[in-house]
């Protein structure tokens, strides 16, 4: 067997998302509110970073949890309709697969979600062989000090086993802000995160002084700033591009799909810009069309989109932020 069988491997989160398009109010009790039209899609961050590199052409495997149920099955079969390598998925005897209701898809949605199975996604218990035959793993899942020390393990593990990382640290639902990202940071090769959670972890005011901060221990690091783009410092190296001006249907996923885009780019050797416009065009992609994935094309429909917009991007933050 090649040591090497996949690009990339994904590990965490994959569940469906109820999307609930047209929902203006929330009903008080005892009350009925009549929305738009509601769709169901794949969601979970580590799905949709797996959907569409997978739909660029890169050979992926996926490492999570789905429960034993209608649900589950209609993620591996369509997992296995874009060649995503589902072995590695464990079925849950305990828990049914994770819902996520997003509400008020086309602003800054809110979710409500049920974890199901999600919530057995340990990295001490992972089949490891996914690790072991992937070039690169992107890790998300993460919770602070409840699973800190599991993941510094699987990244000292994964590390071993020849890959290089990236990690997308998600938002803390606990309010922890756990101090020991930053010794994550400093493992990882990429590490992503968007600006709120920026300002949350450093606890500064201000992007500019967190990126300082962050940068003094990330050796790569990527901050997503949605509709005012994203910035990437390696080494100390800081390259910004804005993001493409689209028609925002529905938010959902937009950073896993930005996360896609900007790993497909450092995977098939480009620069950092051209990664952060891979980037910016895969999370503009993904908020053109409900669902976190529907909107995303093939590696040619992206280079399409990214060549049609050459001259609307902005590479100096000065004139954004
Ligand atoms: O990161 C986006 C995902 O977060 C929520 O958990 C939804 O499932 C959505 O697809």
């Amino acid at each position: 067997m090649n040591e090497k069988q996949y690009d990339v491997v994904s590990i965490g989160d994959a569940n469906i998302d109820l999307i609930v398009a047209g929902s203006d109010q929330m009903p008080l009790p005892g009350q009925e509110v009549f929305v738009k039209n509601m769709l169901i899609h794949i969601g979970g961050g580590a799905a949709l970073f797996s959907m569409a590199l997978a739909k660029m052409g890169l050979k992926v495997a996926f490492n999570g949890v789905l429960g034993s149920d209608y649900y589950g099955r209609f993620i591996l079969d369509e997992f296995s309709e874009l060649n995503i390598d589902t072995s590695y998925i464990r079925q849950s005897e305990h828990n049914n697969t994770g819902i996520s209701i997003a509400i008020n898809p086309e602003q800054d949605r809110s979710f409500i979600t049920y974890m199901g199975s999600n919530a057995e996604v340990r990295m001490e218990d992972l089949n490891e062989n996914s690790m072991r035959y992937g070039r690169h793993v992107h890790l998300t899942g993460y919770q602070g000090s409840r699973n800190h020390d599991a993941y510094i393990q699987m990244i000292k593990k994964i590390k071993s086993f020849g890959a290089t990382i990236s990690f997308d640290v998600g938002w803390d639902d606990s309010g922890e802000w756990y101090s020991g990202i930053f010794e994550i940071m400093s493992e990882v090769d990429i590490f992503f995160l968007n600006e709120l959670e920026a300002l949350h972890y450093t606890g500064c005011s201000e992007i500019r002084e967190s990126i300082n901060k962050m940068s003094q221990h990330a050796e790569h690091l990527v901050v997503k700033m949605g509709s005012r783009g994203a910035v990437s410092v390696q080494n100390h190296q800081m390259v910004y591009r804005s993001a493409y001006t689209i028609t925002a249907v529905d938010t959902t996923g937009a950073g896993d799909s930005f996360n896609a885009g900007y790993m497909y780019g450092v995977l098939t050797g480009h620069d950092t810009g051209e990664c952060l416009q891979y980037g910016n065009a895969c999370g503009a992609l993904s908020v053109s069309a409900y669902g976190g994935n529907t909107g995303i094309p093939d590696q040619a429909g992206v280079e399409d989109f990214i060549a049609k917009q050459a001259g609307h991007i902005a590479d100096d933050w000065e004139v954004i932020v």
